[in-house]
């Protein structure tokens, strides 16, 4: 499958403290990595799921993807073009063929615009004057699957789900060739979960759209990703094709993820694994192996090396000393 965004060792630093507070502590490095030595593949039509819990750095790759922050370290390569770099006016067509889905449902339409105005926006952003916006508000909304009579309605007349799918119609409007979904089902209903979920994946399949998905549901990414990447700290722990992650998680960390989700299937008996104490704080790194202060399975050595990338199978990696056997969930099922 033909590569559509290729991201290598992406880096993305932001200030932890002003340039005086810095210097009146003497803090030599006033930074903290949110994104670290982070590197993808998307293929034409692949979606990616990015998981971990809040403040792992997903919504920040997404954000240095659309370039609204800088990045400082790596590249970002959509369909051959080196995104890093690009001025903000070289990035406006960028935008186009790569669109966002922001992470509130109702919070993220403007208040004042219209379900029409709000879906046909992006045309007029991108100066796209030659369609007809009556004929493009029917056939987005009818997409979406809300109906024609929605068009003159506002963002506070909508449920959760009536407005998320408002949200997918207006990232769908210039036809792109990538969706960044950030938290798609946060804040719905389960059964709309469902609904919004089913709706992603058959305008996948019938667009041919590749996705980013950040999400926190793992439900969510193995419904609708194809590839996943577990976050810690700004660093992908995990990352491979979604099913075999999820039948053989070879991260600690992954593991923890995967047993605190609700099992779709109810008689699995699903023995819990927990991390131990709080998420480190990103200013004081823990050494070693950034999860060993957390790692039920963490050993001494642990402490003091950093391990290497290491494959389990073509395409799954993992960054663990000793990651968990090929069987081990099977086994904790059984359990
Ligand atoms: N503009 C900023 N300035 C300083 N630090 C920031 C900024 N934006 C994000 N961060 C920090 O970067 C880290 C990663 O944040 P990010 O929002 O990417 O996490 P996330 O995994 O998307 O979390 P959530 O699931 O809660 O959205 C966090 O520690 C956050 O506090």
């Amino acid at each position: 499958m033909s590569t559509l965004l290729e991201v290598e060792h992406l880096k993305v630093r932001f200030r932890s403290m002003g340039a005086l507070r810095a210097l009146m502590r003497r803090v030599k490095d006033p930074y903290i990595d949110a994104v670290c030595d982070v590197s993808f593949r998307i293929g034409r039509g692949e979606t990616l799921g990015l998981v971990g819990e809040s403040g792992s750095g997903k919504s920040t790759i997404a954000r240095a993807l659309m370039g609204l922050i800088p990045s400082h370290g790596g590249s970002m390569r959509f369909d051959g073009t080196e995104l890093r770099g690009l001025s903000q006016r070289a990035y406006k067509p960028v935008r186009r063929d790569m669109a966002m889905m922001f992470q509130d449902p109702v919070g993220s339409l403007s208040p004042r615009l219209t379900v029409r105005s709000l879906i046909t926006e992006p045309f007029r952003i991108h100066g796209v004057r030659d369609r007809d916006m009556d004929a493009e508000t029917r056939r987005l909304l009818e997409m979406v699957g809300l109906p024609a009579g929605f068009a003159q309605r506002f963002p506070h007349q909508l449920s959760g789900g009536q407005a998320r799918r408002v949200g997918v119609a207006r990232a769908l409007a210039l036809d792109p060739r990538l969706v960044i979904a950030d938290e798609p089902t946060a804040g719905l209903d389960v059964s709309i979960q469902g609904e919004v979920m089913n709706l992603l994946a058959e305008l996948q399949d019938r667009l041919g759209i590749g996705m980013v998905v950040i999400t926190h549901n793992l439900n969510v990414v193995r419904h609708i990703s194809d590839q996943m990447a577990v976050m810690y700290l700004g660093r992908f722990v995990e990352q491979g094709p979604t099913e075999e992650v999820f039948h053989r998680p070879r991260h600690p960390y992954t593991e923890v993820l995967l047993s605190a989700n609700p099992e779709p299937d109810p008689d699995a008996k699903l023995h819990r694994v927990e991390a131990r104490g709080d998420i480190p704080s990103l200013a004081h790194r823990p050494t070693g192996c950034e999860f060993h202060t957390r790692c039920p399975r963490a050993r001494d050595y642990c402490r003091e090396v950093a391990p290497a990338l290491s494959s389990a199978a073509p395409d799954h990696t993992y960054t663990c000393h000793f990651p968990l056997e090929a069987d081990a969930k099977e086994r904790r099922l059984e359990a």
